[in-house]
């Protein structure tokens, strides 16, 4: 079987400026795969390809389709975009019927949407709903049709912590039921556990495809913390062992380029106690930014 999402040879320039320069991945069935790169790197006009909301150079394929050659296309992709683009007088619900009716759906589709992303209660103008709620609505007409695939311009931003945890179970459980998932992020310390997979697009290209467990052992960064009875002492000592030192909040020391047990001996030379000595796993985010040189 093809793969669930194709890119290749992605180009696109504004105003004389390359934001994409020969983008090219794949996102695999069964997985939920995150699309990262810092503002600006052109995740939105690489997603907005796929889902066929813009042209432009090279080819994007959906289950081996370019989007205006899909039979179903309602059936085949659900995109949340990154924003919702909904006439502001209507109702949540008939935003959704709206989209049932040019899905081909009957208005059941759009009733159960609406309660699976808990917006059953909320009856007002979508020009009054709040950040959350224009989330989970543009969330709801990505999942509509219950499509097979499904692309998701920051579908976290402005949801609150239980429709964070909603959302992550029901991304989880459509890539385990063979479905594929393709998500952007910024606030990768949340989207970290879910993340199978991840694309990193920097400086108009992709820089990284593969599993997260590789990107995080390619951009591995070990830091130790470190707090004791006389930092100060302690950390001059250990820069004079060859580590790198940062001063943290609640003046622990963040400690790179030692190991635990390199540290201990450091301070034990010294005469200094020690009262906490933690190594720390490299985060996603950490990983992200020892990538692309910059914080997400
Ligand atoms: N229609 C447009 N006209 C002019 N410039 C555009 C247009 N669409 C995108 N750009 C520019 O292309 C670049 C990439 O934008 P894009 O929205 O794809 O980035 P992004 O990675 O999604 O960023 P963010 O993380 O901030 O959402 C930006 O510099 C943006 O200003």
């Amino acid at each position: 079987m093809r793969a669930a999402i194709e890119v290749a040879g992605l180009t696109a320039a504004f105003g004389g400026r390359t934001v994409l320069d020969g983008v090219a991945f794949t996102v695999p069935w069964g997985a939920v795969t995150g699309f990262v790169g810092v503002n600006g790197a052109g995740k939105t006009t690489t997603l907005r390809r796929i889902v066929g909301l813009e042209a432009g150079g090279g080819v994007a394929r959906v289950a081996g389709k370019a989007y205006a050659d899909l039979e179903a296309p309602a059936e085949m992709l659900g995109c949340c975009p990154d924003v919702l683009g909904a006439a502001p007088g209507q109702t949540a619900a008939q935003h959704l019927d709206a989209l049932a009716l040019r899905a081909g759906l009957d208005r059941g589709a759009a009733r159960r949407a609406l309660a699976d992303v808990g917006l059953s209660g909320v009856d007002g103008r979508i020009r009054a709903l709040s950040l959350g709620q224009r989330r989970r609505l543009a969330i709801a007409g990505a999942l509509l049709a219950e499509p097979r695939v499904l692309v998701l311009d920051e579908p976290f931003d402005g949801l609150d912590p239980g429709g964070r945890r909603w959302l992550s179970a029901r991304l989880r459980a459509h890539a385990d039921a063979g479905g594929a998932v393709l998500l952007s992020a910024h606030a990768l310390h949340e989207a970290e556990p879910l993340l199978d997979r991840l694309v990193c697009l920097h400086a108009g290209a992709v820089r990284f495809e593969g599993p997260t467990e590789a990107f995080l052992r390619a951009h591995a960064s070990p830091v130790v913390l470190v707090r004791s009875l006389d930092q100060p002492r302690l950390a001059r000592a250990l820069q004079a062992a060859g580590a790198v030192v940062h001063r943290r909040s609640g003046d622990a020391l963040a400690v790179r380029e030692l190991d635990a047990a390199a540290i201990a001996r450091v301070a034990a030379r010294l005469g200094v106690l020690l009262t906490e000595l933690a190594p720390r796993r490299t985060t996603l985010s950490d990983a992200f930014a020892a990538a692309v040189g910059a914080a997400p």
